[in-house]
């Protein structure tokens, strides 16, 4: 094929005058028999001034708008690096076992017979390949120089930052277990040595050595003096934290305490002052914070001290309790743990300044949302809702309660019971919320911080544990017809199908809660959270969302967004946890 001769000639027509036809560059044939592609540049941007200029001061030039824009104006959380991000893979990449890390063999095997009992295939976590070594090692770089300085061994200082329901736990509690052991193990050979001195010294000076020395009344030398402290923020937690360590004890062979406001004044003394002696204790810091006031002695041991939530427990209202507990611990501390699954940018900027040297574990997906956590939104202002939001969140619960019917229709012994948490973000809407869903014959319960020590604990055991198939519901109409969408109707307009009163729905148990539900509690029985109110911040996002989805489970969050609620901020968290990105 061969173009024509005449291609890029100049024209040939004339103008009345003589002069060459221009050929019009702004015509659809304007880019044909040219001998290069003469491409338009891109259309040149007005300036505001033009725009403001042509519009006669009516129209504002329009600005892009940059990603995450409505979650920056929060700055609610402190940003990690990309950079850093990609080289922690990389160096977690490289551990694949439990059986790497340095862990003492009663540790190590405590992991799968009681920590992890029952799971197959066990791997580290993230946060445990990146913590457990370095925990187990030596001190940070300034710390050994200051050391060396000194002649004193410096506290090390860490922050061990990681996602929600990623096993920070252990990540903490196997070196912490490490070190007691290894201590005690010294602590023996010292004592054996110093009672070997002590008879040669007798025998020396004294003619009735032989004689038996007399009984000793003294109590166990750690006698309320624990050696390891972990704080955490309610008594949920304590009993949480408590229990797994309380199994790890079963195989580690140390004694452990929890201790909180729900147990009485009575069993606190008895934990804390048991003959036997402490080596770990679970508390939280206002109870620890006024019991060092009437015996400082209970913080003169600590070696190991744990500050689980510390995004929480270093905000203003636990701070000055936290504080006290650190202070009076710190001579005698090596190692300052924090723990926490966000860095607020005000828990930065207090750490920045407070411990300059602590050393950071940060995982490569701090701060995003997983993506197998699902985000739905369902707009309270539309029909058949009409602002209507506490029908909306019946409703929303109905369908989640039908689609396990309808997974095993007519068989309620094999539907699972379904587990949903709702988070409010006020404690008087707890009881409002619950009330009305149980209007709706749905299995609700309130728990807020009015809610009784031993109830809370009651309550919330039933949304932390597995039960695998499970026992059956009464359905009090089984045969009543099923009517309405089995799904959950993001952004829908479908009609409602909250049922008439007296209509129970079977195999569903809802948990109305604030904050307080959303801080730590090990939730593995939720697959569905419903942010009834938008969260105030990111940090709010991640904890309530977190309760789902967990060590790598599926999960599904609802956001009812109502007129008064920021839109803006949920499209971007949505956009965020889509994507896989850390939410700003
Ligand atoms: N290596 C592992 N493999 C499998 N499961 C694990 C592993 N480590 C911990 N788990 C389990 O993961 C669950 C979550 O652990 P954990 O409560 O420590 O999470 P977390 O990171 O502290 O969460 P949060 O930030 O919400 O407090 C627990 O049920 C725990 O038994």
């Amino acid at each position: 094929m061969s173009l024509s001769p005449k291609v890029s000639r100049p024209p040939t027509r004339t103008t009345p005058s003589g002069q060459p036809v221009r050929r019009r560059t702004n015509s659809p044939f304007a880019g044909m028999n040219q001998g290069s592609a003469d491409i338009r540049r891109e259309p040149h941007a007005r300036s505001e001034a033009e725009v403001r200029r042509s519009s006669g001061g009516r129209e504002r030039p329009k600005k892009a708008r940059e990603p995450f824009h409505a979650l920056k104006m929060q700055k609610a959380l402190s940003a990690v690096s990309y950079g850093q991000r990609a080289s922690i893979k990389a160096k977690i990449s490289e551990t694949e076992s439990f059986d790497e890390f340095p862990l003492l063999p009663m540790v190590k095997e405590s992991i799968a017979t009681q920590a992890l009992s029952g799971m197959v295939d066990l791997v580290p976590t993230p946060i445990q390949r990146l913590a457990i070594p370095i925990l187990l090692g030596n001190e940070t770089r300034a710390a050994r120089r200051r050391s060396a300085a000194s002649g004193k061994k410096e506290m090390e200082q860490f922050l061990l930052a990681a996602e929600t329901g990623s096993g920070k736990t252990l990540a903490y509690l196997l070196p912490v277990l490490d070190a007691i052991k290894r201590a005690e193990v010294i602590d023996v050979e010292l004592e054996a040595q110093k009672k070997i001195r002590e008879e040669e010294e007798r025998k020396k000076v004294n003619f009735h050595a032989l004689e038996p020395p007399p009984l000793s009344n003294a109590p166990h030398p750690t006698t309320g003096r624990p050696r390891a402290i972990i704080l955490v923020p309610t008594s949920e937690l304590v009993t949480q934290v408590g229990n797994l360590t309380k199994l790890l004890s079963h195989t580690v062979k140390f004694r452990s305490g929890l201790i909180s406001s729900a147990y009485s004044g009575k069993v606190i003394r008895n934990r804390l002052f048991a003959p036997t002696g402490i080596d770990v204790l679970i508390s939280t810091p206002h109870l620890l914070a006024s019991i060092s006031e009437s015996d400082p002695n209970i913080l003169s041991r600590v070696s190991h001290l744990v500050i689980d939530e510390a995004d929480s427990l270093l905000d203003r209202s636990f701070a000055p309790s936290t504080s006290t507990v650190i202070d009076k611990s710190t001579p005698s501390l090596q190692q300052l743990i924090l723990c926490s699954a966000t860095i607020p940018r005000s828990l930065d900027s207090y750490l920045r300044q407070r411990f300059p040297d602590m050393r950071r574990l940060v995982t490569p997906n701090l701060h995003a949302i997983p993506r197998r956590v699902q985000l739905g939104v369902v707009d309270v202002e539309k029909e058949p809702y009409r602002g209507n939001k506490i029908l909306a969140c019946a409703d929303t619960i109905w369908s989640i309660g039908k689609a396990a019917a309808e997974h095993a229709p007519g068989d309620t012994e094999r539907a699972d019971i379904k587990r949903i948490l709702v988070f409010v973000n006020e404690r008087e809407k707890t009881q409002e919320v619950a009330e009305y869903l149980t209007s709706k014959g749905i299995d609700a319960v309130a728990l807020n911080r009015d809610t009784p020590e031993q109830r809370q604990s009651e309550t919330l055991g039933g949304f932390t544990t597995i039960t695998p198939k499970t026992a059956p519901e009464t359905a009090k109409d089984a045969s009543a017809p099923r009517s309405g969408p089995n799904y959950i109707a993001f952004n829908h307009t479908a009609s409602p199908v909250t049922p008439p009163p007296r209509r129970h729905l079977p195999n569903t148990k809802v948990l109305v809660t604030t904050d307080l539900g959303s801080r730590g509690i090990d939730t593995l029985a939720v697959r569905h959270v419903i942010l009834y109110d938008v969260p105030h911040s990111t940090i709010d996002f991640i904890h309530r969302l977190g309760r789902t989805g967990r060590m790598g489970r599926r999960g599904r969050g609802i956001v009812l967004v109502g007129k008064n609620d920021r839109r803006d901020v949920v499209r971007e968290v949505k956009e965020g946890m889509f994507k896989g990105q850390a939410l700003i």
